[in-house]
């Protein structure tokens, strides 16, 4: 893999792949430790006297966070202090225009990428290679520089095309992810892992590969409440929720899981909706589920404060509304001086919201589905194209 260590940047046409899919509230995106470290990437490159165009995606097709990237491109423009161009649209004339105009260190933006059907598929290098869009614009750029760990796992157009047209490079943030989070595989072999978030599908595979090392799993958020409807427990109005967007795809699997290793798995006991906090059981039907009760939240603070390892990817609870039980959780993990890291794009924004200092743990990191497909010893596409 080349490291931009080894290059000179001075006057290169840059095209660099950023992972700037940032949490999105009230509309506005939020400027997380994820947005603070592409700033250092970005602040390097046009130091080194590079003309970067900078290209992110934002949510994905249907969702609410699927928005325009101007509002990034803008927040970008007043953290660097400097003018940095919106380029609207893919196929005009306006790409080749700004990259042309750009000055040495000069920073461009373009819309966002997943606005592009052909760049969702999930296709080989060779193949996305074709797609229209990557061998258009590859002829406006030297090199491309490939910064997303975080979406390493998809076999994306932006991802994986331009490695196959353009000289590749490793950014600093791929660079430093991998080199951690191989050094977290080989050394978390015992304590807790702790997993939540909103994505219960991507999360059987890492506990699989840890369950035989560690003394506990704790599940809060959407796995926790998928296993609890797993075992047959009334969740109310949460368990259509989850059906309806189907996350509960892998509920067997983890049921199965949880049988397996039922001394290992601490499931939630209580749960806070809008009106309060219940126990697993009692809570009514038009009642929505929204986090991890107060008895729960303690006991897997007691965990965690007595674990000599800890693991945590995603949030106990929908905590942009409710955020004790998360808050509780991180607390904790900060409080514990053994080995802890902290996985995900929404984890990861935690350590601000909740006023902590990223040296209060082992190692944050920015990615979320890649981070736990790294850790179960999968390959990730996005940096095997950069391997070959
Ligand atoms: N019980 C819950 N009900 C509804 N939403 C929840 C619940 N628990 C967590 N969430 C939502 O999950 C989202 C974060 O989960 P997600 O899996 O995306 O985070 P992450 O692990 O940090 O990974 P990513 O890198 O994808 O952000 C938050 O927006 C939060 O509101
Ligand atoms: O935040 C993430 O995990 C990455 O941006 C990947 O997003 P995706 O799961 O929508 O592909």
């Amino acid at each position: 893999m080349q490291s931009l260590d080894d290059i000179d940047l001075e006057g290169e046409r840059v095209i660099l792949r950023t992972d700037l899919n940032l949490p999105v509230e009230e509309g506005e995106p939020q400027k997380t430790v994820r947005f603070e470290r592409y700033l250092e990437t970005i602040e390097e490159l046009s130091d080194r006297g590079a003309k970067v165009v900078v290209v992110a995606h934002q949510g994905r097709p249907a969702r609410k966070d699927f928005l325009s990237l101007e509002k990034h491109s803008e927040i970008l423009s007043d953290s660097l202090g400097k003018e940095v161009s919106f380029v609207p649209s893919f196929f005009g004339p306006e790409l080749g225009e700004t990259v042309a105009r750009m000055q040495e260190g000069g920073v461009a933006m373009l819309e966002n990428i997943r606005f592009l059907s052909e760049e969702l598929q999930n296709a080989s290098p060779e193949r996305h290679a074709n797609d229209f869009f990557v061998q258009r614009i590859s002829k406006y750029f030297d090199i491309y520089v490939d910064d997303a760990f975080s979406a390493a796992h998809r076999s994306h157009g932006s991802m994986v095309g331009f490695t196959e047209k353009l000289d590749s490079y490793a950014g600093p943030i791929m660079e430093k992810e991998l080199e951690s989070c191989s050094k977290i595989r080989e050394e978390f072999d015992s304590g807790v892992l702790v997993l939540g978030g909103e994505k219960p599908s991507d999360l059987t595979g890492i506990i699989n590969e840890l369950i035989g090392s560690v003394d506990k799993v704790l599940l809060g958020g959407i796995p926790g409440e998928l296993a609890l409807i797993a075992e047959g427990k009334d969740l109310g109005e949460k368990q259509d929720w989850i059906e309806e967007k189907g996350l509960d795809s892998k509920k067997e699997e983890l049921l199965e899981l949880i049988e397996q290793h039922e001394e290992k798995f601490l499931l939630p006991e209580d749960v806070a909706t809008d009106s309060g906090n219940y126990e697993v059981g009692e809570i009514s039907q038009e009642e929505m589920t929204w986090d991890i009760g107060e008895t729960t939240a303690e006991k897997f603070a007691e965990e965690i404060r007595n674990a000599d390892a800890v693991m945590m990817k995603g949030p106990m609870g929908a905590f942009e509304e409710h955020p004790e039980g998360t808050q509780k959780v991180v607390n904790a993990i900060a409080e514990n001086n053994g080995f802890t890291v902290l996985g995900g794009g929404h984890t990861s924004s935690l350590v601000q919201r909740f006023d902590h200092e990223l040296d209060e743990f082992s190692h944050v990191s920015i990615a979320g589905g890649a981070f736990v497909r790294f850790m179960s010893g999968e390959k990730l596409p996005a940096v095997e194209a950069l391997e070959n």
